[in-house]
């Protein structure tokens, strides 16, 4: 929701002289022009003009508005798609949730109905898709699958990490227009698949470009430039489909960047066109050569996304509409305060849905397992009592990259269907996944850099939506809130007591006059009883629990660079840590039977397979 006409926005620097640009600018005026007359709720967001005014051809245009509902373009959108259109590379930076996959496929599309012959499967294909995860690949293929509603000759498809290579093999030969992929199976094909024709390639798009090179990615990206080659497009070397003399294009997109981005930019990126970057961004952030240096000609250019109305949200581009929440909880309290802060959540509001984002996948499995079967009240058998049910009556998921694929494929697929619904997830949710409706994202672990917070918090408040997201801190890490306020983040205290006060005492509760800390609370301690006895009522439970337990602190440990000053694993109590695990004593870190778990949890914590 926009509190005003926001900060000054729109386009700072433009040097090309093209009546595109124009366009984009007379657009925006009118945009802040209808949030001064209130006509209009979420400027900053959206354009005020139509698709087809972007140069995007009527049948395309007329998908994305009857077909897919979408009435007007985004800003990021009006601003990416005509640049993207005149063939120059590109690198868009904008909040989460403002579009970005319809910014870079729609334009490419165009093109490729446009083309004499029609484009067929012997062309192979023309554009590809890298992105990190292997959820926001099947994303991205079902996002394309609409817009090609109307294009049934372009032919959409996708390979990545946990599918049956063979049968990629096959899709590969018969022929993918436009084909998504994680990187690691796109350099296995590359490699080895010889019926992979990619030689009329126009398009490389590297979505969640930061993410990509974070998780590790950088040398099969490297390879992979390497083996598909780059700039123009040569005679001979391609189809006749593919005009003559036109240049390979590059698109980088993120929410959020980082320095390796710069690296592949300058790799990748040929004087490309920045979209949502400042100057200071530029220089600090990315040291690619300055517009003005770039191109005497004053072709370049650089477009300002006004990425959100709220000035202490701009520097990473949070939506400003996106209440954003810390609770300050003990150690010891803290599953009780997560589970007391769920339950809140969804009796308030039964018709919603949860992400809640842990560091580790056995804590993911641990919390999953307990909240499937923890039942309340605790002593149901007592006359009077209401009967036992379970604590949180919504529909429970997990996601992480330890699953089955089928298994994550089920629960991504279900998750984003469901109306009520909990998902519990490691980072491998975090990034440019798009669950409609999500009301709140829950950081029950820290998530160590600021962007993962951006891309974390980003799985709400999408697309002008309201959201709220609430990051779990103990008191010994508060300084945290500093390093987050350093990148525009500033976050509200969550009233945790008034809460915890509203849960109706049940006749085992102790009657406390005063309480004078969280821990003391009656309804802290009968529900921590209560937990402690779900785990130790099953072994399987307790040893899911310790493995948490030891993988946590493994994680905790791991922080890197000014964070490790934050999260420092040496001032945690290990007998309270244990205690949010649900257990009453503090597991061995260094037993025998967790040697053997901890050199798993080692090898499950190197990033690509975590999430490809
Ligand atoms: N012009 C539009 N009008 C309304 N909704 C739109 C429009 N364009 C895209 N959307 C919807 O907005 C949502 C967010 O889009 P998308 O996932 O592309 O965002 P993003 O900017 O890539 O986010 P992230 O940075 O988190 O990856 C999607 O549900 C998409 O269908």
């Amino acid at each position: 929701m926009v509190e005003d006409g926001g900060k000054e926005a729109a386009i700072l620097f433009v040097s090309s002289k093209t009546k595109m640009v124009k366009n984009i600018q007379q657009s925006m005026r009118e945009t802040k022009q209808e949030v001064k007359d209130g006509s209009k709720v979420n400027s900053g967001l959206f354009a005020s003009c139509s698709f087809s005014s972007l140069g995007l051809d009527p049948k395309l245009s007329d998908q994305l508005k009857e077909r897919m509902g979408f009435e007007a373009p985004t800003l990021v959108q009006a601003q990416s798609i005509p640049v993207i259109l005149s063939g120059r590379d590109v690198l868009v930076n904008a909040a989460t949730g403002t579009g970005k996959t319809i910014a870079y496929l729609a334009p490419i599309i165009h093109h490729l109905q446009g083309y004499s012959p029609k484009v067929d499967r012997s062309h192979g294909t023309f554009a590809l898709v890298i992105v990190p995860t292997r959820e926001l690949c099947l994303q991205v293929y079902e996002t394309l699958e609409k817009l090609l509603h109307r294009f049934h000759w372009i032919v959409p498809g996708y390979v990545m990490g946990g599918e049956k290579k063979p049968k990629e093999k096959a899709r590969l030969r018969k022929g993918i227009s436009i084909l998504i992929a994680t990187p690691g199976r796109l350099l296995d094909h590359l490699k080895n698949t010889a019926s992979f024709v990619h030689k009329n390639l126009r398009w490389v798009i590297f979505d969640e470009a930061d993410c990509i090179l974070e998780l590790g990615y950088g040398k099969e990206i490297e390879q992979i430039i390497k083996l598909l080659g780059s700039g123009q497009n040569e005679e001979g070397e391609t189809d006749d489909i593919v005009p003559k003399g036109v240049q390979k294009q590059n698109l980088l997109l993120s929410a959020t960047l980082n320095d390796k981005v710069n690296d592949l930019a300058k790799l990748s990126l040929d004087n490309p066109v920045m979209i949502g970057l400042d100057n200071s961004k530029l220089q600090q952030n990315l040291s690619l050569p300055s517009p003005a240096s770039v191109d005497p000609d004053g072709d370049d250019m650089i477009i300002h996304v006004n990425k959100s109305a709220n000035p202490s949200s701009e520097d990473y581009g949070i939506p400003s509409q996106l209440v954003q929440k810390y609770v300050r909880v003990p150690c010891g309290a803290r599953l009780v305060a997560l589970l007391s802060v769920l339950k809140n959540l969804f009796e308030r509001e039964a018709s919603q849905k949860v992400v809640v984002f842990f560091s580790t996948r056995d804590a993911v499995d641990f919390h999953y397992s307990l909240l499937s079967q923890f039942q309340w009240p605790p002593n149901s058998e007592t006359e009077g009592e209401e009967t036992k049910q379970l604590f949180l009556k919504c529909k429970t998921f997990r996601l992480h990259g330890s699953m089955e694929q089928e298994d994550r494929r089920s629960a991504f697929g279900t998750f984003k269907t469901e109306k009520q619904a909990l998902l519990l997830s490691t980072d491998v949710a975090a990034r440019g996944l798009d669950f409609p409706k999500v009301r709140c994202i829950i950081q029950y672990d820290c998530p160590g850099e600021a962007t993962e917070y951006v891309h974390r918090v980003g799985r709400t408040a999408r697309i002008g939506e309201k959201g709220e997201a609430l990051l779990f801190l103990q008191p010994i890490e508060i300084d945290y809130l500093k390093e987050l306020k350093k990148h525009g983040a500033s976050l509200t205290e969550y009233p945790l007591l008034k809460v915890l006060d509203k849960f109706p005492l049940v006749s085992n509760m102790p009657r406390i006059k005063k309480v004078i800390s969280l821990e003391s609370h009656p309804w802290v301690i009968s529900l921590q009883r209560a937990l402690e006895s779900c785990t130790y009522a099953e072994p399987k439970m307790k040893n899911l629990a310790k493995n948490a337990f030891v993988s946590w602190v493994r994680g905790y440990a791991a922080h890197k660079g000014e964070l490790k000053s934050i999260f420092v694993v040496k001032k945690l109590h290990l007998g309270h840590v244990a205690k949010s695990f649900a257990l009453r004593e503090q597991p061995s870190l260094v037993g025998k039977s967790h040697h053997k778990e901890s050199m798993k949890e080692e090898e499950r914590r190197t990033p690509k397979r975590a999430t490809s």
